[in-house]
């Protein structure tokens, strides 16, 4: 195992007996977070109260967080800021977009998309009125839909079930060839693989925290524009932390210089510690070495999985640059497997109809753990552990 990594490792709690193969949905515990969280309350808010906003800096957090993010995807300091969920900031990035290209009416997107993406732009759409339309292709129609009544193609880079990745630069500059902007969501791809925002040109970018960067469970979004458009795109959520003056307490709006404006309301301090103790151990790595040892992972379990397990199918693309870091498998009795693999000590998930869904995840998932998870997955399909009534009940939260 490679130093670094066995080093990262030690840095998360992952409880005993347990292979965690979720990831991609969410990261687990860094330890450093317990006291970091235990500073912020006790010696911050405790000690501080109100003063911590200056104190401690509590105010400049998102935008601090914010640059530290943009190391991991390309983007210069002062383009990225944090706060609330990812389908605001998808609201947000959206409604600023359309703004910018004001003339055309389509919002672009692909049917790999995760839902919540396209019900707050048809949410979004229908406040708007009824000459925008959403238009939802098939992923690989993207690039031929990038016509010239488009003015917002809204994509998310690695489908969230089968882990196909799109090629940003190439459709991005398709798009801007076509007058159109672009919005890519990052939940899949940040922390996951190398992202150039600033390479590719992007427009803006969205993502959420609590993933591949570890920050827990409704740890706060991100949110990325463009240099170009950064004081130019009208913030549709304008709260008063994005207000040029918000201790003024003007009652007219004029929105913050630059990236500030797309902060909304008062930021979620004790979750902000918890990613900066997890940014710490982003600070070890390399993203281009976490890239080439996630490629190695994922190919390993797909070579394990096809050999023990004939009856599963591959469902996400087999060249290892065209996924992300995850991997899924069609197989028809999918919930069942994934509840009893789960029992016997491998965290994965299912997404319907039939796709058992696995994370790679090299900061604290290594070779053996591949190699274990695929053998428990090859009992368990060999032996139908799956066929029985206790691992068919559906939970609320797949
Ligand atoms: C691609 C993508 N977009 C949006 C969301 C929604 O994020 P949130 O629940 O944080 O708003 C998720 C995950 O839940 C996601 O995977
Ligand atoms: N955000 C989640 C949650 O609050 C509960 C359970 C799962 C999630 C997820 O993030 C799901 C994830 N976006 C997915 O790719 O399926």
């Amino acid at each position: 195992m490679s130093d670094i990594f066995a080093q990262t490792k030690a840095k998360f709690h992952l409880p005993k007996g347990v292979i965690y193969l979720d990831g991609n949905s969410l990261g687990p515990l860094p330890k450093a977070a317990m006291g970091v969280v235990e500073r912020t309350i006790q010696d911050e808010w405790g000690e501080m109260l109100i003063t911590g906003w200056n104190k401690a800096g509590w105010i400049n957090k998102p935008s601090e967080i914010g640059d530290r993010i943009g190391k991991l995807i390309g983007a210069p300091a002062g383009s990225v800021v944090m706060g609330d969920t990812l389908s605001i900031k998808v609201y947000q990035a959206l409604a600023s977009a359309l703004e910018l290209n004001p003339d055309r009416k389509v919002v672009l997107s692909d049917k790999g998309n995760f839902p919540s993406d396209l019900y707050i732009a048809d949410g979004l759409l229908k406040s708007l009125g009824d000459e925008y339309e959403l238009r939802v292709v098939a992923p690989e129609e993207v690039e031929n839909a990038l016509t010239d009544d488009v003015a917002v193609m809204m994509i998310t880079e690695v489908d969230y079930r089968t882990g196909r990745k799109h090629d940003m630069k190439a459709l991005t500059e398709k798009a801007h060839a076509n007058g159109i902007l672009t919005i890519w969501d990052l939940a899949h791809s940040a922390g996951a693989l190398p992202v150039d925002l600033a390479g590719c040109n992007a427009d803006f970018a969205v993502g959420c925290t609590y993933k591949y960067l570890n920050g827990g469970p409704g740890a706060p979004a991100f949110i990325y524009v463009a240099d170009k458009h950064k004081d130019a795109a009208r913030p549709a959520l304008s709260g008063w932390m994005g207000h040029e003056a918000p201790f003024a307490f003007d009652l007219d709006y004029r929105a913050a210089p630059g990236i500030e404006r797309m902060r909304v309301g008062t930021p979620p301090i004790i979750a902000l510690s918890v990613l900066e103790a997890s940014m710490d151990i982003w600070d070890m790595v390399e993203m281009n070495a976490v890239r080439e040892r996630s490629i190695e992972l994922c190919d390993l379990f797909i070579d394990e999985v096809e050999r023990l397990c004939p009856q599963l199918q591959l469902g996400s693309p087999r060249e290892g640059k065209r996924r992300g870091s995850q991997v899924s498998f069609h197989f028809e009795n999918g919930y069942a497997a994934m509840q009893a693999l789960i029992a016997n000590g491998v965290i994965g998930d299912f997404r319907a109809p039939d796709m058992m869904r696995f994370g790679f995840t090299p900061l604290y998932v290594d070779h053996d753990d591949v190699r274990g998870a695929a053998a428990i997955l090859g009992t368990i399909i060999n032996e139908k552990v799956w066929d029985d009534p206790k691992y068919q009940r559906r939970s609320k939260v797949t």
